[in-house]
């Protein structure tokens, strides 16, 4: 795999009506890596995600992947990134293989069916392939989700909360394979509210009211606020905004 693209965000904002789900944020991500971005609910995860992706327009700023602008990412940028979207986005009355053939088919790929065979297989899902998605559980059904968003092998992916709902095994799985994304060379951005998570990242974003709080390796975080793990973390780096 090439070197990830970078991403580089300056000064982005985006307004809904009267509410300011971005507010200037400025980012610099080179990779690989494994970059969380945590907040509460509504702290904006999703609507940056959506803008470094470009398919939200921002009120102010700009965001850019591998030098490209958000908003004109070639057919040849996009083929380089992978969305796994907050919402199941697989369609349900599909098998797991033939969404996988759907997405696999919107890119230029050498070997099709070895991409799917290689994307089965990171997800663990080989044994279910031919089962519809709606035959699916919860859990299986984001690891075929998984899937479908790496099946072109892209070497920067976007990652909307894909370990809600699952059980802390499934959990730990889907933390192991975006670590041997990393070590295959990806640039993987993830949002979680689940704070406890964020420690399995290299660096972490803290998101409050659509501002960066913060972003710093989860050491940094806890020998910074001298908390024993990341959600005292982020309460302490909470108190100390509002105290100044
Ligand atoms: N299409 C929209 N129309 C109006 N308001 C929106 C829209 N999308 C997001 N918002 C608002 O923008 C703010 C940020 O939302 P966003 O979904 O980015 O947060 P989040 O951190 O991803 O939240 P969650 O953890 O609940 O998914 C929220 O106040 C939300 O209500």
């Amino acid at each position: 795999m090439s070197t990830p693209p970078s991403i580089t965000v300056e000064g982005l904002r985006r307004e809904f009506g009267p509410i300011t789900a971005l507010d200037g944020v400025d980012l610099a991500l080179d990779g690989p890596a494994i970059v969380g971005i945590a907040g509460p609910n509504g702290s904006g995860k999703t609507t940056l995600i959506k803008c470094l992706l470009g398919l939200l327009g921002p009120t102010g700023g700009s965001s850019a992947i591998g030098g490209a602008d958000s908003l004109s990412l070639s057919h040849d940028d996009r083929a380089r990134i992978g969305y796994m979207p907050q919402h199941e986005a697989v369609y349900r009355d599909l098998t797991v293989r033939e969404n996988l053939a759907f997405f696999a088919s919107l890119y230029d790929l050498p070997d099709r069916e070895r991409a799917v065979d290689r994307a089965l297989s990171f997800v663990d899902l080989h044994e279910r392939a031919d089962a519809r998605i709606s035959d699916l559980s919860g859990g299986m059904i984001r690891r075929a989700s998984l899937a479908c968003a790496l099946v072109h092998d892209p070497d920067v992916v976007f990652l909307d909360e894909p370990t809600v709902g699952l059980d802390p095994k499934l959990r730990a799985n889907m933390w192991d394979a975006f670590r041997r994304r990393r070590e295959a060379g990806a640039l993987i951005l993830v949002s979680t509210h689940y704070l406890g998570e964020v420690r399995n990242c290299d660096r972490v974003l803290f998101l409050r009211d659509g501002r960066v709080l913060a972003f710093d390796t989860p050491t940094a975080f806890l020998d910074r606020t001298g908390a024993e793990d990341m959600e005292g973390a982020f309460l302490a780096l909470l108190e100390k905004e509002e105290s100044a």
